[in-house]
Formats: C-alpha cells, sequence, structure tokens
C-alpha cells in the first residue's frame, strides 16, 4: 500500500514550507523525493512520520489517514530521519532492542538477528554507537527503521557522507528493499535517483514541479539527463 500526500500545507510561524503538496509513492516502488535545500523536504517525511502536524490537507500511509489514527499508520511506517539521532551510549545490540521493545516485535531476538545480518551490521554489532563509522551508523538507522518489518519505509538522505564502498552496500540494501515495500527515498545525489529509483517526485520552494517515472525522462523531458533537468527546474 501506498503513500499519498493531498493538498499537504505546512507552515513554521506563518511561513509556508509546504504549499498543498500531492503526490502518490507506490508499493514495490522507490520514489525519489528530490529538491533543493529549504525545498521541503525533510518536512514532508516529518510529517508523514508523525513527528511534526501539518497546517492543512491530508495523508496516509498503507492507506491509513495520519491525522485520524497516527498510531496505527506509524505500525505501517519505518523511518530515518536526516542527521540519524541515535543514543551515542547505547551498544548497537540494545539501541535494536529498545526499538524491538517500543514495537512489540515478538520473537525479538531472532528477528534482530536477521535484521543485523541484512544491514550488513554483524562485525560491528558490540560496538556502542558512537564507537561506529558514519556508514554502521547509517546502518543502525536503517536496522532501527525497518525492524518491524514496516511495509513503508521513508528514508531522509540515507547515504549522505558515505564512502564509495559503503554506498554501493547502503544503495543495494535499500533496492533490496523496494523490491517489496513502498519507499520514499530523500536525496541530493542525481546519480543514486537513477541508480535506485523508480519515480522521481521534485518539489521545489513548498511546491511539487515533477512526478514521472524515471523510464519516462526522456520521452516527457528535452533534458539529456536528470541533473540537467533538475538544474533547469530548480534554478
Ligand atoms: N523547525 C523549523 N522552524 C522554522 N522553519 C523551519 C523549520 N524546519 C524547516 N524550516 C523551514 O522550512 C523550509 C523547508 O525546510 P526543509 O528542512 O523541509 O527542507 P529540505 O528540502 O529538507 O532541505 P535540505 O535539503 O537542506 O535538507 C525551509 O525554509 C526551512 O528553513
Amino acid at each position: 500500500m501506498s503513500i499519498h500526500v493531498s493538498n499537504l500545507h505546512k507552515s513554521y510561524n506563518g511561513h509556508p514550507a509546504l504549499k498543498g503538496i500531492t503526490f502518490t509513492a507506490k508499493p514495490g516502488r522507490i520514489t525519489g523525493f528530490l529538491g533543493p535545500n529549504g525545498a521541503g523536504k525533510s518536512t514532508t517525511m516529518k510529517v508523514l512520520s508523525g513527528s511534526i502536524s501539518p497546517t492543512g490537507g491530508s495523508a496516509s500511509v498503507y492507506g491509513i489517514d495520519i491525522r485520524q489514527n497516527a498510531l496505527a499508520a506509524r505500525r505501517h511506517l519505518g523511518y530515518l530521519p536526516e542527521n540519524n539521532p541515535l543514543y551515542g551510549d547505547l551498544y548497537v545490540h540494545e539501541t535494536l532492542a529498545f526499538i524491538a521493545a517500543l514495537h512489540q516485535i515478538p520473537q525479538k531476538k531472532t528477528r534482530i538477528a536477521e535484521v543485523i545480518a541484512l544491514t550488513g551490521l554483524g562485525p560491528e554489532q558490540h560496538k556502542k554507537i558512537d564507537q561506529l563509522s558514519k556508514g554502521y551508523r547509517q546502518r543502525v538507522g536503517i536496522a532501527q527503521a525497518i525492524l518491524h518489518n514496516p511495509d513503508v519505509l521513508i528514508l531522509d538522505e540515507p547515504t549522505s557522507g558515505l564512502d564509495p564502498n559503503q554506498l554501493q552496500d547502503i544503495r543495494s540494501l535499500i533496492r533490496h528493499l523496494g523490491k517489496e515495500k513502498t519507499v520514499l527515498l530523500s536525496t541530493h545525489i542525481m546519480q543514486e535517483v537513477e541508480a535506485v529509483c523508480d519515480d522521481v517526485v521534485i518539489i521545489h520552494q513548498g511546491e511539487i514541479i515533477a512526478d514521472f517515472p524515471l523510464n519516462e525522462l526522456s520521452g516527457r523531458y528535452a533534458d539529456n539527463n536528470l541533473e540537467a533537468l533538475f538544474v533547469r527546474l530548480t534554478s
């Protein structure tokens, strides 16, 4: 089931950050959510995750309205926030056990072991979060987001600051997850979008300015590639 956003508005102290955006992210597809700095990507993702309230409009996750039934919507949602906030003093295992308890995951040891294997955290699983490299912290962030096996995943810049090897690993993990789940992914890296995304939504100054399947780019636009289109539409 999808993410559906309809005429969504969000203002901060009277300043509009989202000006009535509408888009859908579909199951079994990875939707790249692109836009320049300050365009409204994180704001949209925070609203969808229930971290902040919208000023107007509606949104649903897995068919559940996030304003009417926030808790039920959250059960189907995994969220990796920008900057991936984690408790530095906790061990990787403790972090995941804590999240498993929050979600009341049955057979939590088995599920944690599964997710550690899936995210390649095995070699680092006995370290504290503060002792991890950025790439491994990102893996923990993704692990905590997928622990309850949600149908919908929202990943806010999941690969920012990773080295090329880590990039490859995390991208292939995201591709793997995207085969079954609805994934909304924000990034500034156009190569990443071309490598992992099926659909593209571009937001600029709080408005959606493009929304298309990536394989239709050349049919719809005269630009040679995604980067050229992005620059033309947002500068
Ligand atoms: N807590 C806040 N209080 C006031 N204004 C905010 C707050 N958070 C975001 N904004 C403003 O809302 C607008 C959208 O910001 P947002 O963080 O959603 O953009 P973004 O597309 O995620 O940017 P980036 O690519 O830089 O992460 C910006 O003008 C930003 O300054």
